[in-house]
């Protein structure tokens, strides 16, 4: 059963911050600014994951990849196409995504997940293993804006990884640990695709997507352009790009 069915999905942004004319503009009389037009950042793709695939989404920067996490995480909409997604997502795709600045690091265990079901005595029982495994016991009662940035991506792994959703997203998030923790969490990840969810998985390192995915996305230019086994995928991306995943 499709976990995961995209059809004909489209975005399209703005290439400027907004298009509305300034204060300055108004008064020139004209609008002052050229107005590039939007361009689409993904467009006409379609693709359908089963329960429990692996999937590696490749691609050069900028060219939707994280665009296309956040529409199956559904916190940016399509302008055109579906995307259905059966079963709730737990997605660690941008460092501070959902984490509140000025709560506490054990207020944010909570909100979020909170947020994703979690009844408050499921995060009291889950609560010293999160921070053990983010290794951060002395910062508890910290602001969150005052972890480091390894230190928030910790936590955050941490928390999305606990929460028992079916689909896990995880963007290149991760590159920002060190060694050890990463490590760490590559060994949880393969414990939650052994035990049957399914990842979505962004990453320019083609060591790491062969070790978790056996199917590719190859986006270029907002398209899909090819749909395959990891391998292939990253040989095609190889040769159109040289050799850099
Ligand atoms: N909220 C937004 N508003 C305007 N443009 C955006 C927005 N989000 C993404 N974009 C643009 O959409 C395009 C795709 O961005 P995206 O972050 O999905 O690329 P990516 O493939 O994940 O890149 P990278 O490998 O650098 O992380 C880029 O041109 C980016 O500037």
């Amino acid at each position: 059963m499709a976990v995961i069915d995209v059809a004909g999905l489209g975005i399209r942004f703005k290439r400027t911050r907004s298009s509305r004319r300034s204060f300055k503009d108004l008064f020139a009389g004209r609008d002052r600014r050229t107005r590039p037009g939007e361009f689409w950042a993904l467009r006409d793709v379609s693709f359908a994951v089963e329960a429990g695939e692996a999937i590696g989404v490749v691609g050069r920067n900028g060219q939707g990849k994280s665009t296309l996490l956040k529409l199956v995480a559904g916190v940016v909409l399509p302008d055109e196409g579906t995307v259905s997604v059966t079963g709730g997502v737990a997605p660690l795709i941008e460092i501070t995504g959902g984490f509140v600045a000025d709560l506490t690091v054990r207020e944010n265990v909570y909100l979020t997940a909170g947020l994703h079901g979690m009844t408050k005595a499921e995060i009291d029982a889950a609560f010293d293993d999160m921070i053990a495994f983010a290794g951060i016991e002395d910062f508890v009662g910290t602001p969150y804006k005052h972890l480091s940035s390894g230190m928030k991506v910790r936590l955050a792994f941490s928390v999305i990884s606990s929460l028992d959703e079916p689909i896990m997203l995880v963007d290149e998030v991760l590159a920002v640990g060190d060694k050890a923790f990463r490590e760490q969490c590559y060994e949880r990840i393969e414990r939650l695709l052994a035990d049957g969810r399914t990842l979505f998985f962004v990453s320019h390192n083609e060591r790491d997507l062969k070790r978790f995915c056996s199917r590719g996305l190859y986006l270029d230019k907002g398209r899909l352009v090819m749909d395959g086994p990891i391998d292939a995928v990253l040989s095609r991306y190889g040769e159109d790009h040289g050799g850099k995943a």
